[in-house]
């Protein structure tokens, strides 16, 4: 029997599988068919499967598969899960972790509540780049508050990846129908983002305190999303400096709960530092055979709740007063 894990960072939801203690590894068409039936039927479903894998220069690494089966490069929500999982595992509180593109530090941070476990983990690389965002717009080679009325009409827009890509608009009130069009559009064959973007639009509350919604590539709507987060930060800080006080976190807040980042901006834009500070809850342990991993079959399944669930939602109802 193997052990998978249902996780969440601020209600963005995961599985974690470790594939360090399997007999035999899933390969990559294993791990997409697992990816899409544990996220459209088990436990009332996922955003996506985090896989952790051995590293050379790192205690893990993390491979990240969207719902749809579609492999991400980044994911923050998830990347302070699975920085729990390896903290756990091998009794450490800061290191490293490899993800495709770099080598990301994470630590332990204090608790966010009692019960709610918190993990602070460096998001990483930045650029502006339309060749890395893999977007194309009147021949921009960036968009950096950019109106493009092609989008929304009167409504200005930024592209940053973290590495995954991702589209920012800051807007006076989050129209849910026009996140959900646009990210739908933009995630459909299109010529602007043709291999998809995570859309977000943020309302900005007060200094250093942000609301995100994000419509995500390969998802849809979900709770939260740790990268689109990050990158909203990011921007805040190089667009709003009038409500961006750089010597505190900033306070992200989303419909799964809340977050706190922090930006260290540098002249050189793809330089600044992104640090993703927020809760790694356990909800499940999920027991199964390792041969019903391979052959992603999920009916026969043993699962303990953790009751982390209820901690987290003390949580939520404590910053909502
Ligand atoms: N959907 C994203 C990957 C997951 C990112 C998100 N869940 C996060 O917490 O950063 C993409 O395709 O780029």
């Amino acid at each position: 029997m193997v052990k998978i894990l249902k996780v969440h960072g601020s209600e963005n939801k995961f599985f974690i599988l470790d594939q360090t203690i399997l007999e035999q590894p899933l390969n990559d068409t294993e791990l997409k068919n697992l990816a899409v039936n544990l996220c459209q039927n088990i436990l009332n479903g996922a955003d996506g499967l985090l896989v952790v894998e051995t590293s050379e220069n790192c205690l893990g690494k993390m491979r990240v598969i969207n719902a749809d089966g579609s492999e991400a490069k980044m994911c923050g929500n998830g990347l302070r899960t699975v920085s729990r999982y390896l903290s756990e595992k091998y009794q450490l509180n800061e290191f490293q972790v490899e993800t495709e593109e770099s080598n990301l530090h994470v630590k332990r941070a204090s608790d966010f509540y009692e019960n709610v476990p918190a993990f602070s983990v460096e998001i990483s690389p930045i650029s502006f780049n339309k060749n890395d965002l893999s977007f194309s717009y009147h021949g921009l080679d960036e968009m950096i508050d950019e109106p493009v009325d092609e989008f929304i009409s009167n409504t200005k827009f930024s592209a940053v990846a973290v590495p995954n890509p991702h589209l920012i608009s800051f807007v006076p009130e989050i129209n849910q129908e026009d996140l959900k069009a646009l990210g739908s559009k933009l995630n459909a064959s299109n010529d602007y983002f043709p291999e998809g973007v995570n859309v977000s639009f943020c309302k900005i509350l007060d200094t250093n305190k942000l609301f995100v919604q994000t419509f995500e590539r390969g998802v849809g709507f979900t709770n939260a999303c740790g990268t689109g987060m990050s990158a909203t930060s990011l921007l805040f800080a190089m667009l709003h400096s009038d409500k961006f006080d750089p010597t505190k976190n900033i306070s992200v807040y989303n419909p799964g709960g809340m977050v706190m980042t922090q930006i260290n901006l540098n002249s050189t834009k793809e330089l600044s530092q992104i640090r993703l500070i927020g809760n790694a809850t356990f909800t499940h342990e999920i027991e199964l055979a390792e041969s019903d991993l391979h052959q992603n079959k999920l009916d026969n399944l043993k699962v303990n709740s953790t009751g982390e669930e209820l901690a987290y939602q003390e949580f939520v109802k404590s910053i909502n007063n």
